[in-house]
């Protein structure tokens, strides 16, 4: 189920998005693996990340072909990715805040409900060096409203994308509070969610493993931009983390954006060699 890189790089007609997106997406195998760090932004300080810098600096020999983070973090850890020829930087563009922080103290502020808000533009990610740049698609319960601006907020920023020449990663996914189970996504409701994104106009999607692993199959044939996979909270083995590794590889995914599954193993540069063995096969 591998697709070469140019058949994705074909289906993009813009020279910076192809040049961007060729840095996150190996051309042998068509695929990548980015290693997630843009936490913070969401839940404070998690466990495994206390320093974004020193994980980095302890994951950049195993080679991992991307890192997500936060525009005011890439601040700070610029300088230990520079000169290096990669990995590729993904920057998350938005976040969303809700009153429900188990554990958080309250830390989203007073008040009730739900808000999704842009953090930085476009031109911004750019001008900080971006390969490529990270949205979230929220379904749920925060209202039409929230959502019709989510969808204009994704529009504009692929609009924007034409100026840029940054790819756009958009990821579907559904209201959820710190300490509470997300909800179980079926794989209809997952295809769905996907091809509304990509009608958005996102270049690449960025979406949770949902088995049967056929059906998993099916949304990625159907996608005609590259589907990589997220990790999600921490999998009870290293063993389940690589298990859904090989499934999402074998379905035909261009690769995985996984972050607590790597920094809060014991050993993260470790497990994240295994996941590129498992992706690139090599
Ligand atoms: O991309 C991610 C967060 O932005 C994925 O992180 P997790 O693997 O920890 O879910």
């Amino acid at each position: 189920m591998n697709r070469p890189i140019d058949a994705w790089l074909h289906t993009i007609d813009h020279p910076g998005k192809r040049l961007r997106m060729g840095r996150l997406l190996r051309p042998e195998t068509g695929r990548g693996v980015i290693v997630a760090m843009d936490h913070g932004l969401f839940v404070g300080r998690p466990e495994g990340l206390e320093e974004v810098g020193r994980t980095i600096d302890r994951l950049l020999p195993a080679g991992p072909d991307g890192v997500l983070v936060t525009p005011g973090m890439l601040r700070h850890v610029a300088g230990r990715l520079a000169g290096r020829g990669g990995p590729g930087v993904v920057l998350a563009l938005d976040t969303y805040l809700t009153t429900t922080f188990p554990g958080k103290g309250g830390l989203a502020g007073a008040g009730s409900g739900q808000a999704h808000r842009s953090i930085a533009s476009p031109e911004q990610a750019a001008a900080l060096g971006a390969d490529c740049v990270k949205l979230l698609l929220i379904f749920g319960d925060a209202g039409l409203p929230a959502f019709a601006d989510n969808l204009s907020f994704i529009a504009q920023t692929v609009e924007a994308s034409r100026r840029t020449g940054v790819p756009v990663m958009v990821e579907p996914t559904v209201w959820s509070y710190p300490g509470v189970p997300a909800p179980a996504l079926s794989a209809t409701q997952l295809a769905d969610m996907a091809r509304i994104a990509v009608e958005l106009g996102a270049d690449i999607l960025k979406l949770p493993f949902a088995g049967p692993l056929d059906e998993f199959r099916s949304i990625v044939r159907e996608s005609p931009v590259p589907v990589m996979v997220l990790g999600g909270a921490r999998t009870q083995t290293p063993e389940a983390t690589l298990e859904m590794a090989r499934q999402a590889t074998e379905a035909g995914a261009a690769g995985l954006v996984f972050g607590r599954n790597v920094w809060q193993h014991p050993d993260p540069p470790g497990l994240l060699r295994q996941l590129l063995q498992v992706v690139h096969g090599a």
